[in-house]
């Protein structure tokens, strides 16, 4: 009798929308249950998926639900262009070619692309539908499947339109890692970094010790990096649902800087992470120039992200450039830019009395 893997379960019990966050290996033929438990009443499955992971990953997910489920399946192109309102607007027809109704749900599989856009589909079509994440890259297994956030780019402006809107499941299969490009799972590691500096000191000198299994893709490092962080997301999104106290507002380190970095470069020029990984240098820069770190902590923070081959330098970086583009930050408050800027490795705060004079400097410094 061949067993079925059980994933480890993770809870995210916001008092409204509480879900699971399922990670394994080699389980998603298995979805099907985990899916049937959440929702009883389900009829039809939509898998909306990333082009790169129509074979093998969206296939075995679509053969695992015809058995009991209606399905369809939408493809969407790979890349960052596609967060944009052509691309919603074709999704919202495809769904109403597709019959959708309210006992639908919509599978998204991909990175976080596609979950950041079809999380708006579901959010947006018959003024919101069910939808599970099925996150196939490292930074979609340890960020965006997790919390909520959904939306899309527009031109010069990083995730300015989207909605809160809590998936019923995040389905994470590791393995899926398995065809995973080295670029892309490095981008992965900027925000799996992100939460050793922001919350987590431990975590941080786990990650100095285990660069080279993680490089590896080591099935017990990476299952531990993926649990540690989706564990910490949760804790924060629990407290902080839709950004409102700050608490959240912590995970955006590094992207104030990082999505003018993203949007200057032109969308899908720089991966999320590596931009944010370059942001999350600035930042630290500009934490040391008010003195609110040391040159120990940037060193620190240099050498880990050098161990994990993150970039950490935007040679083309523009001062004027960026000041403009950062306005547009859903942080920004009474026209004044505000930072999630680190006082120690595992602690960051936010800031709001940032001279612009450091801000040029540290983007400058972080530019050669
Ligand atoms: N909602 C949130 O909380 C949140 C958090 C972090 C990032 N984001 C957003 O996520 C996006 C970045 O996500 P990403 O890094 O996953 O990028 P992505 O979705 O563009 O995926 C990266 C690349 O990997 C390919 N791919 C995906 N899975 C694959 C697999 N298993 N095998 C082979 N190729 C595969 C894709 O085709 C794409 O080319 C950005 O738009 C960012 O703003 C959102
Ligand atoms: O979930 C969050 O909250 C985050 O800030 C996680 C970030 O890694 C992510 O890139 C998020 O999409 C950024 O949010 P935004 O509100 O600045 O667009
Ligand atoms: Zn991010």
């Amino acid at each position: 009798m061949v067993l079925p893997n059980v994933p480890d379960r993770l809870e995210v019990p916001l008092p409204d929308a509480p879900y699971p966050i399922l990670i394994g290996s080699d389980w998603l033929a298995d979805l099907v249950s985990s899916i049937a438990d959440r929702m009883p009443d389900l009829s039809h499955a939509i898998i909306i998926h990333d082009a790169a992971v129509a074979q093998p990953w969206a296939a075995t997910i679509q053969q695992a639900l015809q058995a009991s489920y209606r399905t369809d399946m939408i493809s969407v192109p790979s890349g960052e262009p596609s967060k944009c309102v052509e691309q919603l607007q074709r999704l919202w027809i495809g769904l109403l070619e597709a019959k959708t109704d309210r006992k639908s749900a919509i599978i998204a599989v991909g990175g976080g692309v596609v979950g950041d856009l079809a999380g708006m589909v579901a959010a947006t079509f018959m003024r919101g539908i069910r939808f599970v994440q099925v996150p196939t890259t490292l930074l979609a297994q340890v960020d965006s499947s997790v919390g909520g956030k959904t939306g899309i780019n527009l031109p010069g402006a990083k995730n300015m339109v989207g909605s809160f809107w809590q998936p019923q499941l995040v389905a994470i299969d590791i393995a899926t890692l398995g065809t995973l490009a080295p670029r892309e799972f490095i981008s992965g590691l900027a925000e799996v970094a992100k939460y050793g500096v922001i919350c987590d000191a431990e975590f941080f000198a786990w990650l100095q010790q285990n660069h080279e299994a993680i490089h590896a893709r080591d099935a017990a490092a990476l299952k531990h990096a993926i649990r540690t962080s989706c564990q910490a997301k949760a804790d924060v999104v629990l407290a902080d649902e839709r950004e409102t106290t700050g608490c959240r507002a912590t995970l955006n380190y590094g992207h104030t800087f990082g999505h003018a970095i993203e949007a200057l470069a032109g969308y899908g020029h720089f991966l999320h992470g590596e931009a944010i990984a370059i942001g999350m240098q600035m930042a630290a820069d500009l934490a040391r120039r008010m003195r609110r770190v040391d040159d120990a902590f940037c060193e620190q923070q240099t050498e880990l992200f050098t161990s994990l081959q993150l970039p950490i330098t935007w040679s083309e970086a523009d001062p004027d450039a960026m000041l403009g583009a950062m306005f547009s930050d859903k942080k920004t408050e009474h026209g004044k830019l505000r930072f999630i800027l680190p006082t120690k490795i595992g602690h960051v705060e936010l800031v709001d009395d940032v001279p612009e004079d450091l801000v040029r400097q540290a983007i400058t410094a972080c530019s050669k």
